[in-house]
């Protein structure tokens, strides 16, 4: 139980049907052992993504008031900028050293869910960069798009319908965030953390990371293990909903990032997350007799809003939503 496995996905982009069971019985087994693996033989070009990280570099090296234009403490709907110690992921730890630009699926002001109001939902709201928005956008629909596949993949495992995520990620909550992790330094703040110890929230989280290192994640025996950079591939992890949606019989695995000492690190995961009205209850192949329903239904919206309130100083406090 010493690293993580490496899924090679490509199968799933080539004609041959049959092949999906061999990479749905591999991503079933990693998603019980670990609820984390790596995969390789996405279509995700290497020059997109060192696109979109540079995208990532331009924007946080803009200065602090540029970025807060577009501060995410000032939102209803979750988009934008959070700077240093927004989060705290771990509370027994201080508030994480990260700063983040969340987008997710654009809405416009006219949309019947915007005009009510509903958490979540609105337009993103980008920086003033050339070149930025068009390609951020193609990028949160095509990590989108991956994230479904794989999505399709294990419904052959969990034995349920081959399009039971597809319907329920029509106009999905993702969220695409881009993440900076400046350098630590071990006087000032050896007890802070890129990112404290935790688990994700959603569905499934796809997550490129830089060749900085730091992500590490925690073993069913509970010891921290690296899981360092693979060039060319995504860490894959289950979060919440999912170990909720199976019963547990995929695990949300604690993981969390500390950073290196005197290098920034830039990593990039997308939070796949199914349409804010989706039921989150026991799936029929995971309700078997030895195994009632752990966790009472919910909402995506309902439990993503109760996670964000745990996470966030800011949306504990009254007048936000
Ligand atoms: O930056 C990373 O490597 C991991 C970030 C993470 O776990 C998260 O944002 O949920
Ligand atoms: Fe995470």
């Amino acid at each position: 139980m010493n690293s993580l496995p490496i899924i090679d996905i490509s199968p799933l982009y080539g004609d041959e049907p049959d092949a999906w069971q061999g990479v749905a019985e591999q991503i079933d087994r990693a998603c019980r052992q670990w609820g984390f693996f790596y995969i390789k033989g996405h279509p995700i070009s290497p020059a997109r993504i060192a696109e979109v990280l540079g995208n990532a570099q331009r924007f946080f090296a803009l200065p602090v008031e540029e970025k807060l234009k577009i501060d995410i403490t000032q939102t209803r709907h979750h988009r934008g900028y959070g700077a240093v110690a927004t989060e705290q992921l771990d509370p027994t730890k201080p508030s994480d050293l990260k700063e983040t630009f969340d987008m997710g699926l654009h809405l416009p002001a006219d949309h019947p869910e915007v005009l009510a109001e509903k958490p979540l939902r609105g337009p993103n709201r980008h920086p003033d960069l050339s070149g930025w928005q068009a390609l951020m956008e193609q990028h949160y629909r095509d990590m989108q798009a991956l994230a479904q596949t794989l999505l399709r993949a294990m419904t052959l495992a969990l034995g349920i319908e081959r399009d039971f995520f597809d319907t329920r990620f029509n106009e999905p909550v993702s969220v695409l965030r881009l993440i900076h992790y400046p350098p630590r330094d071990t006087a000032s703040c050896a007890e802070q953390q890129g990112a404290g110890a935790h688990t994700d929230y959603g569905c499934i989280t796809l997550l490129y990371q830089d060749a900085a290192g730091g992500l590490q994640v925690r073993n069913v025996n509970g010891q921290w293990i690296d899981a360092p950079p693979i060039d060319g591939t995504f860490v894959v992890n289950l979060g919440d909903m999912m170990a909720r949606w199976s019963n547990d019989r995929y695990l949300s695995t604690p993981h969390r990032v500390i950073s290196p000492l005197g290098v920034d690190r830039y990593s990039m995961p997308f939070f796949a997350e199914p349409h804010p009205d989706t039921l989150i209850q026991c799936l029929p192949g995971c309700q078997e007799d030895a195994h009632p329903p752990k966790y009472p239904t919910t909402t995506c919206a309902e439990f993503l809003l109760s996670r964000f309130a745990d996470t966030y100083a800011y949306r504990r406090e009254p007048q936000a939503v």
